[in-house]
């Protein structure tokens, strides 16, 4: 499908270890849109990072696909890609941005030696792609040349993720997967990488896809959201939909848990208890044990998948009789 720059299906991922395979992603089924901002929330461990990896194609011990497929920009079958294959495309049509990526620029290598092993390892001579080199700075706001001769240590925590924003978009991917892009950084220098991240999807019609479990953040960038919990996307749609009319109670508590000015005073909902582990995977709805509004059904049998929209689905039996309740549970 044209318009679509990620498409994944029953996607199963998970972990070796002693006890054998743990399962991760448990049948992640999305379409991400061409050219916007998606956002994907979730709590630390459910699966964020793991979904990114395998989009990417990053597949190493003791990580294993079971099954699925991910197909990027209509054409590359990135989970059936020979390694060289991928690493052709990777930069070119597909780049990633790691959690705490600035943290891991090579400490005893000036900038633009960074910049000349990336261009290095794509045939490019650095000396003779400067005017590429210098382009990717000015976009990402760093006009001052000098930054080049800079060891990572000599930059500011804000520095060092535009410099590597600028190196992910050197080779001008069309799609770019960002892992907490903001984590790590003061308020003011969060705004400021979250604006020029906007102002780049914008100039560059980038389909950008960020990961992270602050969701006030997410709501406030994205043009969709896709919640995970316990591997499994529970809930996808446009932000504003998720916003106005969460389908699925996770989504509606953990919207509901970010203070506000109005909910000032107010006691905020909490989402009790832990989830279970992947060792331990509920039978029945992966949030059973922790909603408010589940029955024995719920904890019972798995729920369908409703797809109610192109780029629009939840995970919820209970929808929409749920929502009358909540004034019950929490007003
Ligand atoms: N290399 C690994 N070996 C074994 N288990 C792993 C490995 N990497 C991740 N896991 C497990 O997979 C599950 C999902 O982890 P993942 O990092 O994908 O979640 P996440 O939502 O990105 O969390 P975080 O924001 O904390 O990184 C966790 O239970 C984690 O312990």
């Amino acid at each position: 499908m044209a318009d679509v720059a990620i498409s994944i299906k029953n996607l199963n991922v998970g972990y070796i270890s002693d006890f054998g395979l743990i399962k991760v992603l448990r049948n992640v089924s999305i379409d991400i849109p061409e050219g916007k901002i998606t956002g994907i929330a979730g709590e630390s461990g459910s699966g964020k990072s793991t979904l990114a990896t395998s989009i990417m194609g990053f597949i190493n011990p003791p990580m294993l696909v079971e099954s699925g497929s991910i197909i990027v920009d209509d054409k590359y079958e990135i989970l059936s890609m020979p390694k060289d294959e991928l690493n052709k495309i990777r930069g070119k049509v597909i780049s990633y941005v790691p959690q705490a990526a600035q943290n891991s620029l090579n400490p005893i290598r000036k900038v633009k030696e960074t910049f000349a092993d990336i261009l290095k390892s794509r045939g490019m001579d650095y000396y003779a792609n400067t005017d590429i080199v210098y382009k990717a700075l000015e976009d990402v706001g760093l006009t001052d040349r000098q930054v080049l001769d800079m060891y990572p240590f000599q930059l500011s925590g804000g520095m060092k993720q535009r410099v590597v924003i600028a190196i992910s978009l050197i080779l001008n991917p069309k799609i770019l997967i960002m892992d907490e892009p903001t984590t790590g950084l003061d308020v003011i220098v969060q705004h400021e990488i979250l604006k020029l991240i906007k102002k780049l999807q914008k100039e560059k019609n980038l389909t950008l896809v960020i990961i992270s479990h602050d969701i006030a953040m997410l709501f406030q960038i994205s043009d969709y959201i896709a919640v995970m919990y316990g591997g499994q996307i529970v809930e996808y749609g446009k932000y504003i939909t998720l916003l106005k009319e969460s389908y699925h109670p996770y989504t509606y508590l953990l919207l509901s848990s970010v203070p506000t000015v109005s909910s000032r005073g107010k006691k905020l909902p909490r989402i009790p208890g832990d989830f279970e582990g992947f060792i331990r995977y509920p039978k029945g709805c992966v949030f059973s044990s922790r909603c408010p509004f589940a029955t024995i059904t719920c904890k019972e049998n798995p729920p369908e998948t409703i797809v109610y929209d192109r780029f629009g689905f939840y995970k919820c039996s209970r929808y929409p009789q749920w929502r009358n309740e909540v004034s019950k549970a929490y007003e």
